[in-house]
Parts: structure tokens; C-alpha cells; sequence
């Protein structure tokens, strides 16, 4: 059975008390909720550690981004093990603002989805088209191969700690978000790679990503191959994080 997460990506936003007032408000707020969602916050690394200490087992957490390398040499940089040993379930990988703004590589992105699971993080592996290729009809091919490079190294007995969230990079922060219809598309696109791939693709999770808000989440995820979220915005308002939450129907 395939997990429903909603996630909650910081960015680079927050602050200590912004974790003091809404980590407690999602926990009481996912205790009176049965529909069997997996929420996961994902804020930046320097609060890693207060997160972990007031989400109990409710919460999963995770970090943005990991390195390259185990340890070393590396200044300013995060190992999965590092992230692992601070209490992180999760790490995103190949988000599109590591992508377009710090240059990561496709190459980078394999190694990263490597590390993760080998220090048994689940990696959140992002892809998506910009607007000038889903405009030139490349929007496919763009994620297909994106998911073709990041898992091309994934073993067998690791497609349980993969997550793919597809976010058009268009839609990211803008305010627009693909349709229902287009990102079930698109999602039914990525399992079928997945697929292709021998993978168990049946199981994995896979999320959305662009401007989900409450009142666009329940469409969203009434989609037969969409199984949850990645917030950006909205996930800083404990309110708007768990109305998202709570648009996820019961479905297995
Ligand atoms: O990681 C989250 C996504 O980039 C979506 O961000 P957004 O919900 O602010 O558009």
C-alpha cells in the first residue's frame, strides 16, 4: 500500500518560534484525523533538531538537501548520515530551486538519491518541466528522464524510500497550479517510468508539488495516482498545512 504524505517544505523561512507554535498545532491537529496521512516537516537544517524534539511520532522530519559525500572537506554542507543521526526521516532531492539556482546536476541528483538511501532516509526526489519546455510540448520527456537519471542507481530492495513529487517549476510559488487533470497526467507519465524500471511502481508515493493551497488540495488529491503533497507556502501557516491534510481522502 502506498503511503499519502503531505510535506512541508520551509525554504529557507521560519524561525524557532515559528517551530514552537506550529509543530504542537499539527500534532493536535493530526491526532483527530484518521484519513492515514503521513505528515512530514521539512524545515530549514539549523532547526532540524527543535522540530525533532516537539513532533514526537506523529511528524516525520527532513531536511532540504544533502551532500554529495559522507563527510570531509565539504564546508557549509550536510551529510545524509548527519541528517539521519539528527532524527531526519526524509531528505528532498533535485528540488528545482537547487536545481536552477545552485546549478545541481542530473549527475548530482543520482548521487544524492544514493546517499540518502543508503543512510536510511527516504529521498523526496523532485522533477519537473520549466514553463518554455512544457510550452514546446517537452513536458514528458523533460520528467521522464528526470526520474530515468535520478533512480538509474536505486537497488532493489530501496524502492520502498523512494518518493517522487512532480512540481512544474512553473507553478512553483506563483500561485498557479497545474490542473487536476495535468498533474494526474503527468503522474500517471512518472509511474509508468517507474515501471519501465522494474520498479514496484504500484507502491510508490507520488506527490504533487506548485501552489497547493486548501482549496485546491481536494481535487488534487481525489486523483487516482497522486498521493499527497509538497508545500512550499502554505505549510507555514499550521492552519492551511492541516486543512491540506486533511483533503486527503481515505483511499488505500
Ligand atoms: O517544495 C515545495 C514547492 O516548491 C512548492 O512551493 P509552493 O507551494 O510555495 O508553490
Amino acid at each position: 500500500m502506498r503511503r499519502k504524505i503531505v510535506a512541508g517544505n520551509w525554504k529557507m523561512n521560519g524561525s524557532k518560534d515559528l517551530v514552537n507554535s506550529l509543530v504542537g498545532q499539527v500534532r493536535s491537529g493530526l491526532a483527530s484525523l484518521d484519513n492515514g496521512v503521513e505528515a512530514v516537516i521539512i524545515p530549514p537544517a539549523l532547526f532540524v533538531g527543535d522540530v525533532v524534539r516537539q513532533a514526537g511520532d506523529q511528524i516525520a522530519v527532513g531536511v532540504q538537501n544533502i551532500a554529495c559525500w559522507d563527510s570531509g572537506a565539504y564546508t557549509g554542507e550536510i551529510s545524509a548520515g548527519m541528517a539521519k543521526d539528527s532524527g531526519c526521516d526524509y531528505s528532498l532531492v533535485g528540488h528545482s530551486e537547487r536545481r536552477q539556482l545552485f546549478g545541481e546536476t542530473d549527475d548530482e541528483v543520482t548521487v544524492k538519491v544514493v546517499k540518502a538511501l543508503a543512510s536510511g532516509l527516504d529521498a523526496i526526489i523532485c522533477v519537473g518541466e520549466t514553463l518554455d519546455q512544457r510550452e514546446a510540448g517537452k513536458a514528458e520527456d523533460v520528467v521522464s528522464a528526470q526520474v530515468r537519471k535520478a533512480v538509474a542507481d536505486v537497488g532493489g530492495g530501496q524502492w520502498q524510500q523512494v518518493v517522487v513529487a512532480y512540481e512544474p517549476v512553473w507553478a512553483i510559488g506563483t500561485g498557479k497550479t497545474a490542473t487536476a487533470e495535468d498533474a494526474q497526467a503527468m503522474h500517471g507519465t512518472i509511474r509508468g517510468v517507474l515501471k519501465s524500471l522494474g520498479a514496484p511502481a504500484e507502491e510508490i508515493s507520488l506527490l504533487y508539488g506548485g501552489s497547493v493551497k486548501p482549496d485546491n488540495a481536494v481535487a488534487l488529491f481525489a486523483q487516482p495516482d497522486i498521493d499527497g503533497g509538497l508545500i512550499g507556502g502554505a505549510s507555514l501557516s499550521a492552519e492551511d498545512f492541516m486543512s491540506i491534510c486533511r483533503a486527503m481522502p481515505g483511499k488505500s
